[in-house]
């Protein structure tokens, strides 16, 4: 018999940081079956020049609107309000783009409309939450409530807007404290570089104004926490994951991790989960 390989996915990473390098380095040590890694786009270059020269294979650098021209697919692991930039010019050309930034979908929706008429595909991975598999599968059925509590270091809500637009001294926090209750679509944009797992969660399930969010500054623990509790027709359950921070205290390294999953996963023969 013999076998038939299918043609390489060329990638694209948009964004060298915490995420954008461990996927790089992952994609150029071979560690996704079918995928290469062509080009990468990052804000300074030059700065990067070591890491990028660590790689076996040295990516094409282009800039965030000529990376569609090198790969099929791209992965978003850039500021947020960059989405749209990166995104637009892949599924309007009927690739797909595995968006990090999630919060930020919701302030550009009608990129989904412009995959959908085009052939393009955005895709969210879990990131650094969990059980988006089983939220995915209550959703086929009714949710009649979504709540997720996050507790993080306090350094990890440095720069966020609802801290500064609220004036709070993150200095003076030496005891757990409420930064924030309110719905997933305001955890997001009081939040945008905490919350994308909030907007995951709420678009996988019911939505960015019924998801419920708690947000917790605690210099108590060292991991970033988030916990869901889901109650569904077809099942109730609640999960806590208490991910280890990356280079970038706001980011868990599972985050990373969750995206190369992904990438494994679409290209399986096996594909286990929902
Ligand atoms: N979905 C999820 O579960 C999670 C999502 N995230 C989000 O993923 C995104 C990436 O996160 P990290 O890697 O931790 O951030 P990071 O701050 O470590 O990296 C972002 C990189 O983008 C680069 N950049 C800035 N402007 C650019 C430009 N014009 N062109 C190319 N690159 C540019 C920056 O220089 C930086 O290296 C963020 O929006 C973050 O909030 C983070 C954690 C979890
Ligand atoms: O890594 C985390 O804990 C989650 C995070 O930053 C996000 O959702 O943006």
């Amino acid at each position: 018999m013999t076998t038939q390989p299918r043609p390489r996915r060329r990638v694209a990473i948009a964004g060298l940081g915490a995420i954008g390098k461990a996927i790089a380095r992952e994609l150029d040590r071979g560690g996704v079956d079918g995928m290469a890694l062509e080009a990468v786009a990052s804000a300074d270059p030059a700065k990067h020049r070591g890491f990028l020269q660590s790689l076996q294979t040295l990516p094409r650098v282009r800039t965030l609107d000529r990376l569609w021209e090198e790969a099929d697919l791209v992965i978003e692991a850039a500021p947020s309000r960059l989405l749209r930039e990166i995104v637009e010019p892949f599924v309007s050309r009927g690739k797909s783009a595995i968006v990090m930034s999630a919060a930020a979908l919701l302030d550009n929706p009608d990129l989904i409309d412009i995959a959908k008429a085009n052939g393009g595909q955005i895709i969210v991975p879990t990131g650094a939450l969990i059980g988006l598999d089983a939220v995915t599968a209550a959703a086929v059925g009714t949710i009649h409530s979504v709540r997720m509590i996050t507790r993080k270091p306090v350094d990890g809500f440095r720069g966020a807007p609802f801290v500064i637009d609220n004036g709070i001294d993150l200095d003076r926090v030496d005891a757990p404290l409420k930064l924030f209750e309110g719905t997933a679509r305001q955890a997001g944009k009081g939040f945008p570089a905490n919350l994308n797992v909030a907007v995951a969660l709420s678009l996988a399930g019911i939505g960015p104004d019924r998801t419920m969010v708690e947000i917790w500054a605690d210099p108590s623990v060292t991991r970033n926490t988030h916990r869901i509790e889901v109650d569904a027709d077809s099942a109730r359950f609640s999960m806590t994951i208490e991910n280890v921070p990356s280079e970038n205290p706001k980011t868990g390294m599972i985050t990373a991790l969750s995206a190369i999953a992904l990438l494994r996963k679409m290209e399986a023969p096996l594909q286990i989960g929902t």
